[in-house]
């Protein structure tokens, strides 16, 4: 029998315990006054009624969760329209057939009572039998919210998780001894300790959906002091959407507690000019560059063409967008932004509407060595894309760049600065919008900071610090995408989008951190700036101005065009001699 049918067959006896209960009671329980026929014909229109009011009443189906009060609310009209109706039978006809008036007054309470007692010991049976197993993990969810109390009830019935929640902390202090789903609220952040105790706790999964690096980094002390795992969720859209399972749950990452910061993609503004279109990314195998054609690709462009000039990092980007990684697609061209011609060519056939040029050379001390390769890829690089772009009539360019190029004084900022005002003097010549965005460090991009501190732990290290003041802005490489996907909606040409970083990270604390994160003994060295390298960067230079009139965390700010004719005069910072950079010597 279904569960919907055996619901019914008990709602039914909990009529019949009702009005024989109901009538026993009138009688003081001298059974051998009861008349039983009449009674029959009672429980039967009872019984009757409530399935057909119940099933109008859509209390049978699978619209309520068994045992909530939704699905007792909705039962108790559906009980007491049918007593009501019964009870009017009774009323008219009752004393010709000698069933006492009372007795529906009576059954109604019996009866509700008798099935809303029955759905709540199925709801306990049903959790008690998917409640994980003896042995699972103790943990505390730090966050009662919407996220937590779904933590909660996922964790309560997924055996297979092996996690009993055992507790939640919140620091609202009204939440204070509530309860979800039987799990009490048992105190703010600052009882963490008390409450490991008391529990016997070993991980702490924080439930927040909007939380920020500050706060993880808050909440990971605690946790550490109070000796917790910390983890943390998948992102709050794949999990409302189901795509993600409580088994994704993984341990904080330096990457969270130093860049996170959640940020609210307005998703028409984006579309707008992305979808239908065709697009194209240079340097589609990097770091920013990939992860802007996954952002990308989900705006559902005409074609999304991904440009680089190596083909290793094309075919990751390919993998990861598609799932293979054949390199046998119009998908991928493989071509140098330093070649003018073939880019030209590459245009000319494939005729993009929207352009991300992500392409660049970026490691400031290496460019320090090296500046004529930062000057071909960076500046000529940049100037042969965007007059491809001008000869295709592109409709929207977006240059990425970096903090480095305000107030520059590294090869990297200066080529980079240079790049920003050709994109500037590019939106003079064109209808389009052509414009920069400008940040400051992705954390996790290959050969950057983080990935460097982690191999030099796996190796016995020591880190290499290179001054113990240095700050630098650091966002994920995910968040830093979607704010340039969106800087390219509201940018005005020739400007520069300066993207809000939050506060500078102390490079040492990274240190620190990563050091403890891997629960080794670690030295640090410190060696000393960089030529070229600054204390602290800033995003916004001396001569410019940053408004932000659109988006609460991008500010927009003028450049000063640069015609390539006058490019001659830009490349002091390129030759050896007057430069600011040294000369290639032998490896030290
Ligand atoms: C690798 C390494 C780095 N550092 C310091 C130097 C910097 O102050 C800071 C960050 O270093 P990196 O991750 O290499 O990033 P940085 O030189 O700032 O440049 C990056 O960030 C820029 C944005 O500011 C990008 O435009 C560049 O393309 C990118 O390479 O950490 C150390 O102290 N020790 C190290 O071993």
């Amino acid at each position: 029998m279904g569960r919907i049918a055996v619901r019914h067959v008990l709602d039914s006896v909990a009529w019949a315990i009702g009005i024989f209960g109901a009538v026993a009671f009138r009688y003081d329980f001298q059974l051998d006054q009861i008349h039983v026929d009449p009674l029959v014909a009672v429980w039967l229109l009872a019984a009757l009624l409530q399935a057909v009011i119940g099933r109008l009443g859509h209390a049978y189906g699978t619209r309520h969760r068994i045992g909530t009060l939704a699905e007792v609310n909705s039962i108790f009209w559906v009980t007491l329209t049918t007593g009501l109706v019964v009870g009017a039978v009774v009323v008219l006809v009752g004393q010709s057939v000698m069933v006492p008036r009372s007795s529906i007054l009576i059954a109604f309470p019996i009866a509700f009572v008798i099935m809303g007692g029955v759905r709540y010991l199925d709801r306990r049976f049903t959790e008690l039998a998917t409640r994980p197993p003896e042995g699972s993990a103790r943990v505390l969810v730090y966050g009662a919210g919407y996220l937590g109390s779904t933590l909660v009830r996922r964790m309560l019935t997924d055996p297979s998780a092996n996690l009993m929640p055992v507790g939640l902390i919140d620091d609202a202090p009204e939440r204070r001894n509530t309860w979800v789903d039987g799990v009490r609220v048992l105190g703010t952040g600052a009882d963490l300790e008390a409450v490991t105790r008391r529990t016997g706790a070993t991980e702490l999964v924080v439930a927040i959906a909007r939380a920020d690096a500050i706060l993880l980094r808050q909440i990971s002390d605690g946790a550490r002091l109070a000796g917790l795992n910390v983890k943390v969720l998948p992102p709050l859209e794949e999990i409302l959407s189901g795509k993600s399972r409580l088994r994704d749950l993984r341990d904080v990452s330096i990457e969270d507690l130093v860049g996170r910061r959640p940020i609210d993609t307005q998703f028409e503004l984006v579309a707008g000019y992305v979808e239908g279109k065709r697009v194209l990314v240079t340097g589609a195998g990097g770091s920013i560059g990939s992860e802007l054609c996954r952002q990308l690709f989900q705006f559902s462009p005409a074609e999304l063409i991904m440009l680089d000039h190596d083909e290793t990092g094309l075919q990751a980007t390919q993998i990861s967008l598609t799932g293979q990684g054949l390199l046998d697609g119009d998908d991928v061209v493989l071509a140098s932004i330093r070649d003018a011609a073939t880019i030209r060519e590459v245009f000319e056939q494939r005729r993009p509407e929207v352009v991300f040029h992500a392409a660049a050379l970026k490691h400031l001390p290496v460019l320090e060595r090296y500046p004529e390769e930062a000057w071909q890829t960076n500046v000529v690089g940049t100037l042969n894309v965007l007059e491809a772009a001008l000869a295709v009539d592109v409709g929207v360019f977006v240059t990425i760049s970096t903090d480095k190029a305000a107030n520059p004084i590294s090869v990297l900022g200066m080529s980079k600065r240079a790049a920003e005002r050709l994109t500037a003097w590019a939106a003079l010549q064109s209808e389009g919008r052509y414009l920069s965005v400008r940040f400051g460090n992705v954390l996790g991009s290959r050969g950057s900071l983080v990935p460097t501190f982690a191999s030099l732990i796996d190796s016995g290290g020591p880190l290499t610090v290179t001054h113990a003041e240095a700050t630098r802005y650091f966002m994920t490489i995910p968040e830093s995408c979607q704010l340039v996907i969106q800087a390219g909606a509201i940018g005005n040409p020739g400007e520069v989008l300066i993207l809000d970083m939050g506060e500078p990270v102390r490079i040492l604390d990274i240190a620190n951190r990563m050091i403890e994160m891997s629960g080794r003994d670690i030295a640090i060295v410190f060696t000393g700036l960089r030529h070229g390298e600054k204390v602290h960067e800033e995003l916004v230079g001396s001569d410019e101005v940053g408004r932000r009139p659109v988006h609460p965390l991008i500010s927009h700010a003028c450049v000063d065009p640069l015609d390539p004719g006058d490019l001659e005069l830009e490349r002091t910072w390129c030759r050896p001699t007057g430069s600011t950079s040294r000369p290639p010597t032998s490896a030290r």
